[in-house]
């Protein structure tokens, strides 16, 4: 017994030591290179206000950009992993797009996940990545998304007459925005990428949006071990089955997938779909030798376009909302372009009325800049690499931050950062400043494919719905709102909630 014990006392301060030696020893990365960084603690690094749900997300990266005014990079530590910080708008450059080749890959956790996950285009690497990327390149062509957007414009007729329904009082109804157009956004994304019409502002409990409605529900004790996995030994991640993802809605999805693909192909049924699109694709090339696609990627990609379409276009759309309620100026100009150009159009909204709409774009454009749903972008280094003009020279695997949120509100670029002006995305403004300051979709060949269709659709949105409504605060709305602790992407604690009413010479046309 005794002796048991002596063993104890002797192997546990060995094990302690190990554990803070492994938890300590990247602490010098940044000092010894001679880059500006804030000195780590153990286990947090400099994120210890994010660990503890202190702080949001968003507010933790516009916090450390800001710790480093002037540097052209800095260093941070998260947990104990060093990342470097790029701050200079002409570095993001060279990182983003010049010198892409070096900077290819995303540092994600990879956990041992199905096939539906692993394949996911936001996650793959290297030269499956590029395979993957370039068939998908050509569903996203405006010629594409302007056939597609006839699929949103269904949607957006709907939601015009959930409005009709729902409002039936002078002085409107009370809604919280985040969950109207997240509504409407699931049924754009069921209808483009699935090719399932499911009306979930109509009927909520419908069963695709009652299970995308669970998509991150994961047990706690997962969660806490993504975390710490995360944060000490990402190296692990690819013995665990876990995933960020609610195991029985993958199962849902894949196979609704499946059952469309397979209907279409033995009915012959055709639709203007992201989801034909990927079928066309699959058929022509089954009798090539080195075929890329398969199964599998098919429907890892339609599962992405819910988990990358949706939480971000409804933010935007929410978002857009709050500022045009609390910017009724904004709103009614908006409201002049819109009346102007949909009456060239005969009334109707489609995709070259949507176009031709240049202060919707400018309005779009600035609430992303206020509000972008991701805070920041990521890249690891596949290939060593010196950042030119310093004595920095990055290793194979190395990660990379570029600040979205900082760049955005850093008051060089975009003077009174707080205030929401339109004006600042007009084509002599833009000349103004470099392209690399404003980044909601990222940049360069790894940026988010779906840009222009979430464009396109969530402009439709503020179409139709701003044609017959308005809105405007309400008792339930928060000034300034405050940031949800528990998300990656931009949310409002306790929602945004405002009023919408009915305009009193709508057109009631639909
Ligand atoms: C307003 C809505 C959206 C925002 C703000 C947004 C933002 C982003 C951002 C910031 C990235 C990372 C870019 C980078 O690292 O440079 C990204 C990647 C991506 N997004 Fe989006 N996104 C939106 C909508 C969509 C939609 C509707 C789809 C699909 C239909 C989509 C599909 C993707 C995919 C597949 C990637 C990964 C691309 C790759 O790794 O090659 N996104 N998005």
């Amino acid at each position: 017994m005794i002796y048991l014990l002596l063993q104890w006392y002797i192997i546990l301060p060995v094990l302690l030591c190990l554990f803070y030696w492994h938890g300590t020893r990247n602490f010098s990365h940044w000092r010894k290179l001679g880059v500006k960084h804030i000195p780590p603690e153990f286990f947090f690094g400099n994120i210890r206000k994010r660990v503890l749900f202190r702080v949001s997300f968003h507010e933790l990266q516009k916090e450390l950009y800001f710790s480093f005014a002037g540097e052209r990079v800095a260093g941070i530590y998260e947990g104990r992993r060093p990342v470097l910080m790029v701050r200079d708008p002409e570095l993001i450059r060279l990182v983003m797009v010049r010198d892409f080749d070096h900077f290819v890959d995303r540092p994600v956790l990879r956990f041992r996940q199905r096939p539906s996950v692993s394949n996911m285009l936001i996650s793959l690497q290297g030269a499956q990545w590029k395979s993957v990327r370039a068939i998908l390149t050509p569903t996203f062509t405006s010629g594409k998304i302007k056939s597609m957007s006839l699929l949103v414009m269904d949607v957006g007729k709907q939601m015009v007459s959930f409005l009709n329904n729902l409002i039936d009082k002078p002085d409107g109804c009370e809604m919280e925005m985040k969950d109207f157009f997240g509504r409407f956004t699931l049924d754009v994304i069921a209808s483009c990428a699935f090719g399932v019409q499911c009306d979930s502002l109509q009927s909520p409990d419908a069963e695709f949006a009652a299970y995308a409605g669970k998509f991150n529900d994961i047990p706690l004790h997962e969660r806490m071990i993504i975390f710490t996995v995360l944060l000490f030994c990402p190296q692990l991640a690819r013995f665990l089955p876990l995933s960020f993802m609610n195991k029985g809605v993958l199962n849902f999805l894949e196979s609704v997938v499946r059952d469309t693909k397979e209907r279409r192909i033995k009915e012959g049924i055709r639709r203007n779909d992201f989801l034909q699109l990927m079928i066309d694709a699959l058929e022509s090339e089954k009798d090539e030798e080195k075929s890329v696609l398969n199964e599998d990627i098919v429907i890892a990609q339609a599962i992405l376009f819910l988990l990358a379409g949706f939480e971000t276009s409804s933010t935007v759309l929410c978002f857009t909302a709050f500022e045009l309620a609390l910017n009724p100026d904004i709103q009614s100009k908006l409201r002049e372009e819109i009346s102007r150009v949909l009456e060239k159009h005969g009334g109707e909204c489609n995709y070259d009325a949507v176009q031709e709409m240049e202060y919707l774009d400018m309005v779009i454009h600035e609430s992303m800049r206020k509000h972008p749903p991701v805070a920041r972008m990521d890249r690891k280094c596949t290939k060593e690499y010196a950042i030119p003009d310093t004595n920095i020279t990055l290793k194979p695997d190395a990660s990379v931050t570029i600040p979205v949120m900082g760049l955005h509100y850093d008051s060089q670029y975009y003077p009174d950062p707080e205030r929401f002006d339109p004006l600042r995305f007009s084509s002599e403004e833009k000349a103004k400043r470099s392209p690399y300051v404003y980044l909601p979709f990222g940049s360069g060949p790894r940026n988010c494919i779906g840009a222009r269709f979430a464009l396109t659709s969530t402009k439709m949105a503020l179409v139709y719905f701003l044609q017959d409504f308005g809105v405007e605060p309400c008792s339930k709305t928060k000034i300034p709102y405050a940031y949800s602790k528990f998300s990656m992407l931009l949310k409002a604690d306790k929602g945004i909630w405002l009023n919408i009413k009915r305009l009193a010479n709508c057109s009631n046309h639909h």
